[in-house]
């Protein structure tokens, strides 16, 4: 899902970027990188790897400057190599560093129309090519100095021919900080602020609590569409750049990605997953009206607000059955289906006790490829559970995600072409239930009903961005599915041709 954040400050920003990247790194476990302004050069460092690990005191020492930006990276285009770690480096005009959250859909043609500039895109990576539109837009102005309104014409023209999600936060040097966020607002991007005695300081980021975690106030979310422009001696400007801009924010922000502590276009994560537990705890009662349940036991960890939900709901029992390594990361967001598949049993361990004897409905803020649910059941089964139950808080995923979550292939996805009954088999429950979609859109939508609409598309096969057909998604499949993912991992390890990126 990958992370964004962006700083103009007024005293040094490495340490601040470094601490909002690591509030982030729910959103990207792969790869992490951050450029800064030093005086009229980029300081940059990126490579494969945890916040913790890719920086170290002496990248930190060299990371100087008052304004800069950070990215963590979870891939969903190109390949992992380190060369694809953001943010991205053009030189022309005037040095512009790119940093992107999201996936676009016409990146072929994008990137074919760059070659015709006679741009060169040096990886697989479609936010390479995003930064270049964006290049290739500043360098029609000409000016040594740009305007906020010669940078928001360049983002209108980048509106005007790119497809998909996007959320940025671009550094041009000698310049500014440019932010933006597509029409359809898919991927989240807020906006903050702080005072200090010698000025204003303002920030970007994917999420809010990124904001909290380093002492800015939040001020807004950016508009779907909308870009925001800081000057580097701190002067701030919006305006609407997209033409018909619309609100449709990714629903699966709110069931698995973000954390439960952001807010997303007023949205509380926190809220809308207890109201997830409490329609799925509804639809539990009714339909399984006369239920043996003895016990709702999480699987950690996005789920355990929403399990507590049902439980409080059916009257029963919530007991953390789980216990999870706090040293294993997110196995979603792995790349491979091998490590996805190792890390559950590393992650998780049931504590047999809380299993013995009794009929456990285990819940889960989502089924994808059944990796977690199937282990899941058999350890609880180990552990001695008579009979074991299934609820997932999202419904069933039928359908890849093209806007920067890495499904890309149908095949993948345990619900397509099935029903529960088949789910349920595979995975080994004796029993299976699932959020309906319109219970899960008024769980989001009650926390802001200003929001009319969400990209559903995993669910219902409806893309957004109307760009996507069955060629689109072949084409992907052949793309990123596993083996081809495992093929690319070693292509272009290239990162020795970014001059300003020292080992
Ligand atoms: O069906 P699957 O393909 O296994 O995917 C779904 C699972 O993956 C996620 O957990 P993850 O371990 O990534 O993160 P978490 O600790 O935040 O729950 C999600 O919360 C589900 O548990
Ligand atoms: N998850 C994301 O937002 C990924 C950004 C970009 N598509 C990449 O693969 O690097
Ligand atoms: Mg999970």
């Amino acid at each position: 899902m990958c992370g964004i954040v962006g700083i103009v400050g007024q005293s040094s920003v490495n340490q601040t970027i470094y601490d909002a990247l690591t509030v982030l790194q729910h959103r990207g476990q792969d790869a992490a990188g951050i450029v800064t302004v030093d005086k009229s050069a980029f300081r940059l460092r990126k490579a494969n790897g945890l916040v913790k690990d890719v920086f170290e005191v002496k990248h930190m020492q060299r990371l100087q400057g008052k304004a800069g930006i950070g990215h963590v990276r979870y891939p969903t285009a190109g390949s992992s190599s380190a060369s694809e770690a953001q943010p991205f480096y053009v030189n022309s005009p005037f040095g512009i560093s790119l940093a992107h959250n999201g996936n676009l859909t016409n990146t072929v043609e994008l990137a074919e129309s760059l070659v015709k500039k006679r741009r060169h895109v040096n990886t697989t990576s479609d936010s390479e090519v995003l930064l270049n539109l964006l290049a290739d837009e500043l360098q029609e102005t000409r000016s040594l100095t740009l305007s906020a309104d010669e940078v928001f014409d360049a983002v209108a023209k980048v509106h005007a021919q790119t497809r998909g999600a996007y959320a940025v936060a671009a550094m041009i040097i000698g310049q500014g900080l440019v932010a933006f966020r597509d029409p359809f607002g898919i991927r989240p991007l807020v906006l903050g602020k702080h005072e200090t005695p010698t000025g204003t300081e303002y920030m970007v980021a994917s999420e809010s609590v990124a904001l909290d975690a380093v002492g800015f106030e939040v001020m807004r979310d950016v508009a779907p569409g909308e870009a925001i422009y800081i000057s580097l001696d701190g002067q701030l400007f919006t305006r609407q750049c997209a033409v018909d801009p619309s609100y449709a924010p990714c629903i699966f922000e709110f069931v698995y990605f973000a954390r439960p502590d952001s807010a997303m276009d007023k949205i509380s994560v926190y809220g809308s997953r207890v109201n997830m537990g409490a329609k799925l705890g509804a639809k539990i009662q009714k339909e399984w009206e006369d239920h043996d349940i003895d016990v709702v036991i999480p699987i950690p960890e996005t789920s355990c607000d929403i399990a507590l939900e049902i439980a409080r709901c059916m009257e029963l029992p919530y007991r953390q059955g789980f216990v999870k390594n706090r040293y294993i990361g997110r196995t979603f967001i792995m790349p491979g289906q091998q490590e996805r598949k190792k890390s559950v049993r590393r992650k998780l361990n049931a504590i047999n006790t809380e299993f013995k004897g009794k009929n456990v409905l285990l819940v889960d803020d989502s089924i994808v490829r059944g990796t977690t649910s199937e282990q899941i059941i058999e350890m609880a089964r180990e552990a001695g559970a008579k009979k074991v139950y299934f609820a997932s808080a999202a419904p069933e995923i039928r359908f890849p995600n093209v806007y920067g979550i890495d499904m890309p292939t149908t095949n993948e996805l345990i619900a397509h072409g099935r029903d529960a009954d088949e789910i349920a088999k595979i995975i080994g429950a004796d029993g299976i239930i699932f959020q309906d979609l319109t219970d899960l859109v008024d769980a989001v939508g009650m926390e802001n009903p200003e929001i009319k609409r969400f990209e559903t598309s995993v669910f219902d096969g409806q893309y957004i961005t109307n760009d996507v057909d069955q060629a689109y998604l072949d084409h992907l499949t052949q793309l990123r599915n596993d083996d081809a993912k495992a093929n690319s991992k070693d292509i272009g390890t290239n990162l020795e041709m970014h001059n300003v990126c020292h080992p």
